[in-house]
């Protein structure tokens, strides 16, 4: 209504990927069932929800247990904890931008009808000039030019970050990522971006200007210590679709916005969506199998199948004793969720300066920013901007200079205001610069497991959504799949997990990817979880 929507682009339906999303999608509605099962889903994260709603249009009756009272987990949005009791915003756990490339979550916005929802931007690439205070540059990606040529007009035309000597020494590394494509990638995630850059002679700039500002975005690392598979999947996907890299808000908070229709939609098939009780424990019979979930109130739920849409952090902890045995689940030991925080600022008048879509604040502390009052519906404000930042990296171990998950709210704010200074010069309040705008309230949202760190190595230990135990079934965005720890790796992961259980492809569970060393999942070999516990150290935390 207020804020000015560019259409869907419509290449986004034409690309391979998603076809086969929609012929997914196809195969898992004509599916006619033998049997109905009964499926209970642990966790109403996007993963668990996209494998309900699969699952019913495929004729089965999943119920999805979460334990919040909120659904979205990551995406969740919560009502009220700003400064200011009397507000009633609602403070989102992440800032969410959505991509052209998301070709299962296009296909689920179609299948829901909702695709008026996201608020596409002008497909450019905004990013903060650190050596220019309140310097931005863009990369411009022309319409109606096929890829890769609109990429590779979009890096040449733009001068302000790379030299053509730089852009020129980045084809050797990333030429076989565009010509092999997924196997050049997966053969690279040992090694973390500097490791790459120097095997393949890219300049240091590279990483300063462009790699840096990526890793904290995709993954919420520091570049030194992030995979460089990560940026090769997410440049992959981006060259390979016209529109891949362009980006969409949705219009308002997700739990309201995309998780409401989704449990609509599963509800009215014949689904369950159960919150606010948390599955404590899963049971397991003499053959492994699960006999039933205990859940925090004392009560049992079983099922025909089960599968587990949880954070891998917590299905670390619930994993039964007798599966911590199976070399299938061996690797979990190595996964773990990277902290990262979010901040939403409420100033008391409108930055002037700030523009519309997502921008790389490029930044010791922050990471990607956008002003909701520009871009999103929900937020929009004419008179007073709302700015929502992701803080990354958030502790030392993934490369920030402090722990800052572990500060309080005012520091944190404070050293993301010193840094929206430099991006705002004059524009805020200051003793100095009383004409500027001062923060009416904020909210600071700490997520200390958010996506799987994606450290070199770590791709090898993702599990399959296949099992080697017959009535259980994995989902989760950690899960193996080509996306990344992402919204569409979540609606993906789901999608195939509803697969796994639809084809009756139980007790599978292998290491499905080429180029990866098996895991193997019938070795007899028992693997030590700390004498048989599985731990993960710290818990996971959530919002409540
Ligand atoms: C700050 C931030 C910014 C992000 N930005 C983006 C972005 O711009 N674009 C993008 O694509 N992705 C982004 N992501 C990543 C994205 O949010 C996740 O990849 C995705 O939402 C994960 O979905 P999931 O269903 O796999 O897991 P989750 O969302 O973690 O869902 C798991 C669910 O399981 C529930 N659960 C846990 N334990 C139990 C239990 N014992 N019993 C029952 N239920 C349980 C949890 O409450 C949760 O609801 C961001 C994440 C964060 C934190």
């Amino acid at each position: 209504l207020s804020i000015p929507r560019l259409p869907t682009p419509s290449r986004i339906f034409t690309t391979s990927n998603y076809l086969d999303a929609q012929s997914l999608s196809t195969k898992l509605a004509q599916h006619k069932p033998n049997e109905v099962k009964t499926v209970a889903i642990i966790g109403g994260g996007l993963s668990g929800l996209a494998c309900a709603k699969y699952l019913v249009d495929a004729g089965h009756v999943p119920i999805i247990y979460e334990s919040r009272s909120i659904l979205g987990g990551k995406t969740s949005a919560f009502y009220n904890p700003t400064t200011d009791p009397s507000s009633s915003d609602s403070i989102e756990t992440g800032l969410h931008i959505f991509f052209g490339a998301y070709p299962n979550m296009m296909n689920l916005f179609t299948e829901l009808n909702i695709h008026d929802r996201l608020q596409w931007q002008p497909h450019r690439m905004t990013f903060a000039l650190p050596s220019i205070p309140g310097g931005f540059t863009s990369f411009n990606f022309p319409d109606n030019v096929p890829s890769p040529l609109n990429m590779a007009y979009a890096i040449l035309t733009n001068n302000k970050m790379l030299s053509l000597t730089d852009k020129l020494k980045m084809l050797p590394g990333l030429l076989p990522m565009y010509i092999r494509g997924q196997s050049f990638i997966d053969e690279q995630d040992d090694l973390s971006v500097t490791e790459f850059m120097e095997k393949y002679g890219m300049p240091e700039s590279v990483k300063i200007e462009l790699f840096n500002a990526m890793g904290k975005a995709l993954d919420f690392i520091d570049s030194e210590k992030l995979s460089m598979g990560v940026i090769l999947t997410a440049m992959n996907r981006f060259i390979n679709e016209a529109d891949g890299s362009q980006t969409a808000f949705l219009d308002g908070n997700q739990p309201e916005r995309l998780c409401e229709p989704l449990k609509e939609y599963i509800e009215g098939k014949g689904g369950r969506v159960i919150t606010g009780i948390p599955v404590d424990e899963v049971i397991t019979d003499d053959t492994g199998l699960i006999k039933h979930l205990i859940m925090r109130d004392g009560s049992k739920v079983t099922a025909d199948h089960y599968v587990s849409a949880m954070p891998v952090d917590v299905f670390k902890r619930i994993l039964p004793h007798a599966w911590s045995r199976n070399t299938f689940f061996k690797g979990l030991k190595n996964l773990k969720g990277v902290p990262v925080i979010n901040l939403q600022i409420w100033f008391d008048g409108k930055i002037k300066s700030s523009k519309r879509g997502l921008c790389f604040s490029r930044s010791e502390c922050l990471s990607v920013y956008a002003d909701m009052s520009l871009n999103v519906e929900e937020y929009y404000n004419e008179k007073e901007s709302m700015l929502s930042l992701v803080f990354a990296p958030a502790d030392k171990s993934m490369g920030g200079q402090r722990d800052w998950i572990k500060e309080n709210d005012e520091e944190i704010v404070e050293e993301t205001l010193k840094e929206l200074r430099r991006l705002f010069p004059g524009e805020l309040y200051e003793k100095e610069t009383p004409g500027g705008v001062k923060v009416k309230k904020y909210a600071v949202v700490r997520t200390p497991r958010s996506v799987y760190a994606a450290l070199p190595g770590m791709n090898v230990h993702r599990p399959t959504q296949a099992t080697p135990i017959p009535n259980f079934t994995l989902a989760g965005d950690w899960t193996s799949q080509k996306y990344l720890g992402s919204m569409e790796g979540a609606v993906y992961a789901g999608k195939l997990a509803a697969e796994v259980v639809v084809e009756g492809r139980v007790g599978e569970g292998k290491w499905e990817r080429e180029g990866m060393k098996p895991g193997g999942n019938r070795g007899e070999t028992p693997i030590a979880f700390g004498g048989g516990q599985v731990g993960i150290g710290d818990d996971f935390i959530g919002h409540d």
